[in-house]
């Protein structure tokens, strides 16, 4: 089953997108309010708006190569907030600066989210009343009318837009657990909690196969006839029992995979040849120490098992061929046992890859 991106890639994109948007949109606005400044003689004005056109078109550009936008958003965010201080402060043109604030309240809730944007506006809107009521000459002078209609629309629009990201986030974050949800599903097997088939190819392609690996494939033997003469549900314990013996014998980056039926898939990192074939040995004696107890009788089961040296995801297929090989000359020679044999491994590599 096909997931696609992640809920948290889908997530990133997003942001992305709507930096870029609100960067190209932005930056047109400030380009034209740059050059009516000009023509009207309002230089400085000009040249703090080109200087913050500069830093929004190098943010822009940092985030298109970025992973992680993070960073870089806050940092946009924060210079938004000196911006809009300046031009409200200064009052732009004829105080007309003042309507930048607007769409700050906006920009705080996508660029800085929820939390940074409300800590931003709070600071925002101190800081402005602080200057604006007090002695500074170099402030614009608002009517006290002005003032109290400038501060309650700012915190009218945030809230808005605030409670409708929250909104937003709450809705997005059931449908990212159910879609997670759905993906945990789809790569875990139900009875043991193990990969899947499909779980197995999605851990593979996550993480490169880093040096080589050592593939083993295991079948319980005679389980037909456990099935048969104990019951399907003391089979599917056996099969748990077995899962656990497994996970608790590997290391943690390695896979422990229910293949199907009965058969299961295992891929050891960074061990050798010989290693690998002790501690499949040591995992089977384990499990044939386990005493089932079923209707007054007690059965101990045992497992075979073929090992073949996995050097890369392209040759996935052949691997476990040749492993399946190994297992069924297991099975055909007594069963309960492991066949490692490597010489063959060149040689047999390339039968099964023809
Ligand atoms: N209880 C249980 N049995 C299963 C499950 N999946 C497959 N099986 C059984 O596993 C058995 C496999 O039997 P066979 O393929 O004949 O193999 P075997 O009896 O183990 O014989 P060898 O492999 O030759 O040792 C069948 O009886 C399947 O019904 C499962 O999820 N639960």
């Amino acid at each position: 089953m096909k997931f696609g991106k992640t809920p948290d890639e889908i997530e990133n994109e997003r942001k992305r997108t709507l930096v870029f948007a609100f960067s190209a949109i932005g930056t047109l606005l400030l380009c034209i309010f740059g050059v009516v400044s000009l023509t009207q003689g309002r230089v400085v004005l000009f040249y703090v708006l080109f200087l913050f056109i500069a830093i929004v078109l190098a943010v822009s550009f940092v985030i298109k190569k970025t992973p992680h936008i993070r960073p870089a958003s806050l940092f946009l965010s924060s210079t938004l907030l000196c911006l809009t201080w300046y031009l409200l402060l200064s009052g732009g043109a004829d105080g007309s600066g003042v309507y930048w604030t607007y769409s700050l309240s906006m920009l705080m809730v996508i660029l800085a989210g929820p939390k940074v944007g409300s800590i931003y506006m709070g600071l925002y809107l101190l800081v402005s009343l602080v200057f604006i009521l007090g002695p500074f000459s170099f402030v614009y002078n608002y009517s006290n009318a002005e003032v109290t209609r400038i501060i309650a629309s700012s915190v009218a629009l945030y809230v808005l837009i605030l409670t409708s990201e929250l909104i937003r986030i709450g809705s997005y974050d059931a449908i990212s657990e159910a879609s997670e949800n759905h993906r945990h599903l789809a790569n875990t097997d139900p009875l043991t909690g193990l990969l899947n088939r499909s779980g197995i190819m999605v851990a593979l392609k996550k993480g490169t196969l880093k040096k080589s690996a050592i593939m083993a494939i295991l079948d319980i033997d005679e389980f037909k006839s456990v099935n048969d003469s104990y019951g399907h549900d003391f089979g599917d314990l056996v099969l748990v029992r077995l899962s656990r013996v497994l996970t608790d014998n590997v290391k943690g980056g390695d896979l422990t995979v229910r293949w199907g039926g009965e058969e299961f898939l295992l891929v050891f990192y960074d061990i050798s040849m010989d290693s690998s074939k002790m501690l499949m040995n040591k995992i089977k004696d384990e499990f044939e120490k386990i005493v089932f107890n079923r209707n007054d009788t007690t059965l101990s089961v045992t497992f075979s098992a073929g090992l073949a040296i996995f050097d890369d995801i392209s040759t996935f297929d052949a691997t476990i061929k040749l492993a399946d090989e190994r297992l069924y000359h297991a099975k055909n020679t007594g069963r309960n046992k492991i066949i490692a044999d490597d010489e063959l491994h060149a040689v047999t590599m390339k039968e099964a890859q023809a």
